[in-house]
């Protein structure tokens, strides 16, 4: 396949830069008036109309002309809760009604009514209604993300949700990460007794996880009135003995010292961080773990916007991702989390598209083969509608300037 006129080719990188970081986010390197090849699957070849001696007049069926278009990395959404049995709109009232989120979880809201009606759905109707929410956010530009379990709660819940994560990964052309979440929520029957479920999750779950190789990567809600930063960290050294690696829910409502926790333990990503000082951005400084900011979150249950300028500001890369989950970010749209990211994070569009494709990848342990334009990554790319320029995609934050997704070189 060959894509021919493209407007301006962006988010071209050298092989074997994982991440970008500080003033680095800010850099994109692109092409104008471009053309980008593609075979079995993978970006051949790209370059300049304006110098390439190649004939682009001898077009053939699987010559697409770009002209107008920008073409850029599909997007790494590295953080989605996309397996859910039902939406939560009923909760979305109360809120509007006043109600915090930590009041509707007291109320018999929250993760609880998620797992409630998740006990009660099939794995075949969880796989349907999750297959249908991929489908769109793959329409919308993703094309590679992490799913996680953590509506389950119990032994048998858990596991049905990673074998839909399995179904979905097997499926579907896109790399898909399972992140094992039994951590999300005390259930009622375990609320007084915290060490009785997190043995459940370590000596019953997990050996049945890793025998049928069901995640990824283990995940805890590190927060006041959910996991202790001591619990987190007995997770965390669970997974890693069955080689899991930990993206940990971290700063979300209150600053504790999770994140510096999750860092000293060497967690791949630490995610949301709404709630952060200079101790969390001094912590990351000089880590392996990436911070991940999940705009769309901030704005649907009205809580700070994570200090994304603070931390590249200071040296930090930033990964954006979307957060999809019933409860408290209803959207897999990671062109609104981009949107988001400029509109009021303060990032500019070229830091925003960094984070949210080689940053994400990053976070997804994907960024040999995902997350920019390089030879010899997978063709999983983004062809804008007709656009003025890179920045009218956040700027236009409320329409969808995605024309086509491609996955591995095939239109989604
Ligand atoms: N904060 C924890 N987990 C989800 C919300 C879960 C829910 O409310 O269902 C999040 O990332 O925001
Ligand atoms: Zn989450």
């Amino acid at each position: 396949m060959l894509f021919i006129n493209i407007k301006e080719l962006c988010g071209i990188l050298p092989a074997g830069k994982s991440r970008l970081q500080g003033a680095e986010m800010t850099e994109m390197q692109t092409i104008k008036n471009a053309w980008l090849k593609v075979q079995d699957g993978k970006i051949i070849d790209f370059g300049s109309m304006n110098s390439s001696t190649d004939d682009f007049h001898l077009t053939t069926k699987d010559t697409i002309d770009a002209s107008g278009k920008f073409m850029l990395p599909a997007w790494c959404d590295s953080h989605t809760h996309l397996v859910f049995a039902a939406p939560r709109e009923e909760e979305f009232v109360m809120k509007i009604q006043g109600k915090t989120y930590e009041e509707i979880a007291a109320a018999g809201g929250g993760i609880l009514n998620s797992a409630r009606k998740l006990a009660n759905t099939s794995e075949d109707a969880l796989y349907e209604s999750a297959a249908k929410r991929l489908e769109e956010v793959m329409s919308l530009g993703t094309g590679a993300i992490e799913i996680k379990s953590g509506y389950g709660l119990s032994y048998e819940a858990e596991l049905k949700m990673l074998r839909v994560i399995r179904r979905l990964k097997e499926n579907y052309p896109l790399p898909v990460k399972a992140t094992f979440l039994g951590a999300h929520a005390f259930p009622q029957e375990f609320k007084q007794n915290h060490g009785g479920y997190i043995d459940l999750l370590i000596n019953q779950l997990l050996p049945t996880i890793a025998d049928e190789g069901l995640a990824d990567y283990i995940d805890a809600f590190c927060e006041q009135g959910y996991f202790s930063i001591a619990e987190t960290e007995r997770i965390i050294d669970a997974g890693a003995k069955y080689g899991l690696k930990a993206k940990i829910h971290a700063n979300q409502f209150t600053s504790s010292g999770a994140t510096e926790a999750c860092i000293k333990k060497g967690a791949l990503s630490v995610d949301h961080l709404e709630v952060t000082d200079d101790a969390v951005i001094k912590s990351l400084k000089g880590s392996e773990t990436m911070p991940t900011l999940l705009p769309s979150c901030s704005l649907f249950i009205n809580i700070p916007f994570a200090d994304a300028r603070g931390m590249i500001n200071a040296g930090l890369g930033v990964a954006l991702a979307s957060d999809f989950n019933p409860g408290t970010t209803p959207t897999g749209n990671m062109n609104l989390a981009v949107a988001l990211a400029c509109i009021r994070m303060k990032m500019l569009p070229t830091e925003a598209i960094n984070a949210a494709t080689l940053n994400g990848a990053y976070a997804m342990d994907l960024a040999a083969t995902h997350g920019s334009i390089t030879v010899g990554k997978q063709a999983n790319l983004i062809l804008t509608k007709e656009i003025p320029s890179l920045a009218y995609l956040p700027y236009a934050f409320g329409s969808n300037l995605v024309e086509n997704v491609f996955i591995n070189g095939k239109k989604v």
